[in-house]
């Protein structure tokens, strides 16, 4: 008797669980939003979730919005979201109603960094972090930076003697990790001269993995959140011991320091955990300052590299754009000395070739997301309370209504006076509005002193290894090249005479492939 009531019952609440869920993924079409065919249980999360082997899930957003116009709507598991390729729509979304749109999308974590955080504490820690890369800061950051940039230049030099080819992508990714070491937490762990540093194969490890299948769990099942959050502690579900206990270290030892000499990111975090505030006034916990540090070497290192190796694949394949490059660090810098930090704000066309690479390969495809605080109507569509919107930056970046011949790199879409006369959200590489990237001008920095530096000494050539067009992988919220990138350099004074090599017809028939990503 007692099993055929647990059964009836059971078989009540299934009945009850489908009949909802049905329900539920009508929401975004009763409110206007197409959305591709779904799957009963899962909603959209096959196609949105990578998968070895799988199609890509930037190209299966990209056909989506082909088919279904510039708002169409899909399920992350349970999770209503939708893709806004409307700029229109975008600039109210990310600026004008912010206040609807402060946070970003479930990320199942509860983990105090920045990118995660919601309303009012969101709006507390930014303005404690922002002052990290104000102009004076970055200033002073200019010689560690440089000094890295420098080991960099002596281990080309090394390689370019040999005429061995280099993994570009690694090579960038011991750069990135140095100079945010140096510059945001004021540690010096050499990556440059150690790739085998402890720190540095984390961040690797860590960066390249996919989702979690714990967190397409909770997205799938959203009503068993806070069940595995008591099961499965968070270090367990996003493994990340290692380096939580270094940082503590370092913040530990930064405490112990009786006379502060540094005013780094992690000093600005440590003075608001230690100051004497008030209670209107934000304290930081512990936590939140370790957490924070591991944003700033989590958020300096993949995305820079990223973007200076896809920027030195185009210029490997574009000798015209180097040559340019060369002129302009010739006419502002000179050759005999580095670029300085007054140099930089004048290498405009070096500026917009790094803008202009991570148009056309953002590193950061999957991130620029905001929630609906309550329902929000646009025209036709009402974005219901909950809704996660995404910025399908790939689509956007590619759309030929804003970028003729997206598939070309022409770094003159992004000089003063092109980019005056595009929407203000027809480029999204460092999302859009006051959630906008932190680290947008130290990132540029950083890519334009690379840049110059690397183009001011060498040439950068293909070479048997490297892959056109290149293989794209998105993992997560990062689209990286798949199997890294393999270039030679070049002394400019001595290997080759000064000239430029417009590329062979089949090179540049290959570079045309601009592939979507895998
Ligand atoms: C080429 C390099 C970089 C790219 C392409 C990039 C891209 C992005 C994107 C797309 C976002 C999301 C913005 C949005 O939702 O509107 C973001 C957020 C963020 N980025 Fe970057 N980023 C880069 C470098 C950096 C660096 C060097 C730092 C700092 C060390 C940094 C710190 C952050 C932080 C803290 C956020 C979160 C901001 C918030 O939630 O308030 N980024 N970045």
């Amino acid at each position: 008797m007692i099993t055929v009531v647990l059964v009836a019952v059971l078989a009540v609440l299934l009945t009850h669980f489908l009949w909802r869920r049905k329900n539920h993924f009508q929401l975004l079409a009763r409110n206007g939003i197409p959305t591709p065919k779904y799957h009963w249980l899962l909603g959209h999360m096959e196609q949105t979730f990578y998968s070895p082997g799988k199609r890509s899930v930037v190209e299966v957003k990209h056909e989506w919005l082909q088919l279904y116009g510039k708002v169409c709507g899909f399920y992350s598991g349970a999770i209503p979201r939708v893709l806004v390729a409307d700029l229109d729509m975008l600039k109210h979304i990310l600026v004008k109603d912010i206040n609807n749109f402060v946070n970003r999308s479930f990320f199942g974590t509860d983990k105090k960094m920045l990118i995660f955080l919601r309303d009012q504490q969101w709006k507390d820690v930014r303005r404690i972090m922002t002052p990290v890369f104000s102009s004076a800061k970055m200033k002073k950051m200019m010689p560690l930076m440089g000094g890295c940039v420098e080991e960099l230049m002596d281990m080309y030099e090394t390689a370019a003697d040999s005429g061995q080819p280099i993994d570009m992508m690694e090579a960038f990714q011991c750069l990135t990790m140095d100079v945010i070491n140096r510059c945001a937490i004021t540690l010096d762990i050499n990556c440059i001269k150690n790739p085998k540093n402890e720190v540095l194969a984390f961040m690797r490890k860590y960066v390249s993995q996919p989702i979690p299948c714990i967190f397409k769990f909770i997205v799938a099942f959203p009503m068993l959140y806070d069940l595995i959050r008591l099961l499965i502690p968070e270090n367990k579900r996003n493994n990340i011991t290692f380096i939580e206990e270094h940082l503590t270290k370092v913040v530990k030892q930064r405490r112990e320091q009786t006379q502060a000499t540094v005013v780094d990111g992690l000093q600005l975090l440590v003075d608001a955990a230690d100051a004497n505030v008030d209670a209107s006034k934000t304290k930081l916990t512990d936590e939140e300052v370790v957490d924070n540090a591991f944003l700033f070497l989590l958020a300096g290192f993949e995305t820079t590299s990223t973007a200076l190796t896809y920027t030195s694949y185009l210029l490997a394949l574009n000798p015209d754009i180097q040559e340019k490059i060369f002129q302009e660090v010739e006419e502002v810098v000179g050759l005999e000395r580095a670029p300085s930090y007054e140099d930089l704000s004048k290498l405009v066309y070096t500026e917009a070739v790094a803008l202009e690479s991570t148009r056309m390969y953002p590193p950061v495809t999957g991130f620029i997301t905001r929630q609906a605080t309550q329902d929000w109507q646009y025209g036709p569509y009402t974005i219901p309370a909950g809704t996660e919107v995404e910025v399908p930056v790939w689509s956007i970046h590619h759309n030929p209504e804003l970028y003729p011949q997206p598939e070309l790199f022409k770094p003159e879409r992004f000089l003063p006076k092109a980019k005056k006369d595009r929407h203000t959200m027809a480029y999204l590489g460092f999302g859009g509005g006051p959630r906008n990237c932190l680290g947008l001008r130290f990132a540029l920095m950083e890519m334009k002193l690379v840049l110059s530096s690397v183009i001011q000494r060498f040439y950068i050539k293909p070479c048997s290894h490297t892959k056109v067009p290149l293989t794209l992988v998105t993992r997560n919220v990062f689209t990286n090249p798949d199997e890294g990138v393999w270039l030679t350099l070049h002394r400019r004074t001595t290997d080759l005479p000064h000239h430029y090599e417009p590329p062979t017809q089949v090179l540049y028939n290959r570079l045309c492939q601009v592939p979507l990503t895998k």
